[in-house]
């Protein structure tokens, strides 16, 4: 059902996701240690009904920017099916602007046997990269993903994520290190201010919250709108 306040595109991925539990109620723990009572699982979009409706959502968000780019590249895990096939999408909207974009994604540990390396689909030495993954909380992720493509020689041009869950990056007592607590920045902003280059979500928390008070009932119950709303106050960056 069209949610007034979110645009239909948002609100036809959101009923998909929260439908196929990718977004679900509970605890969780994150990369970052954080306890979270939601979690956004891109694993679960397995059927061809799923995979299709995020590789439209992620073609469309990155053809609505003028961005030019060569390689889309996929952190391992989840990633990978994501940038093969936004790929597909892409030359299926415009095959004359997206036909030469090639997808590529790195080994969580090198091959040390036939092509060899940590490097799979198209190598990244002076292409204009976009890295596509699921989520970003604090940020670690996307960090360890522009590493490699530093390494491989390629040139960042932009990052897009299906979910901004518009966290603050980890203070310096979370991480145990003791010290400042430091800013509320989000990840997402600092990515942007460090390397001046576009980043784009698909949904935000915002967005899920909204949705799901709209829909009155349908998805999770009082108490997991409570325990969302809290961990977003608790933990939401001050840039967002
Ligand atoms: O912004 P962050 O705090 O880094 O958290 C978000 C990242 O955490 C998960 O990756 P994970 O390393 O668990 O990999 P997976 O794709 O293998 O599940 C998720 O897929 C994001 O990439
Ligand atoms: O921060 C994480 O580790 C994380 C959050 C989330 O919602 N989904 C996910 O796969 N990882």
């Amino acid at each position: 059902m069209a949610s007034p306040s979110i645009p239909p595109h948002k609100s036809s991925f959101l009923s998909h996701c929260l439908s196929a539990d990718a977004l679900s109620f509970g605890t969780y723990t994150l990369k970052s240690g954080r306890q979270s009572p939601y979690f956004f699982n891109a694993g679960l979009f397995h059927r061809g009904p799923l995979i299709r409706a995020i590789s439209t959502a992620f073609a469309h968000t990155l053809a609505s920017t003028p961005l030019p780019f060569d390689v889309l590249f996929g952190p391992a895990y989840k990633g990978i099916p994501l940038a093969a096939t936004v790929v597909d999408k892409l030359a299926g909207l415009d095959e004359e602007r997206y036909g030469n974009v090639s997808y590529s994604f790195n080994r969580k540990e090198a091959k040390d046997h036939g092509e060899g390396g940590s490097i799979v689909g198209a190598g990244l030495k002076g292409k204009r990269v976009v890295i596509i993954d699921d989520v970003i909380t604090a940020g670690t992720a996307i960090r360890e993903a522009i590493e490699v493509i530093e390494r491989e020689g390629g040139k960042l041009v932009g990052i897009v994520v299906a979910f901004d869950r518009q966290e603050r990056m980890p203070s310096a007592s979370e991480k145990g290190e003791g010290g400042e607590e430091g800013t509320k920045a989000s990840a997402i902003g600092e990515v942007r201010r460090q390397y001046g280059i576009p980043v784009l979500a698909i949904l935000t928390l915002d967005d899920l919250i909204a949705y799901v008070k709209e829909q009155k009932g349908s998805f999770g119950t009082e108490e997991d709108m409570t325990r969302l709303e809290e961990y977003r106050s608790r933990y939401r960056a001050t840039d967002v």
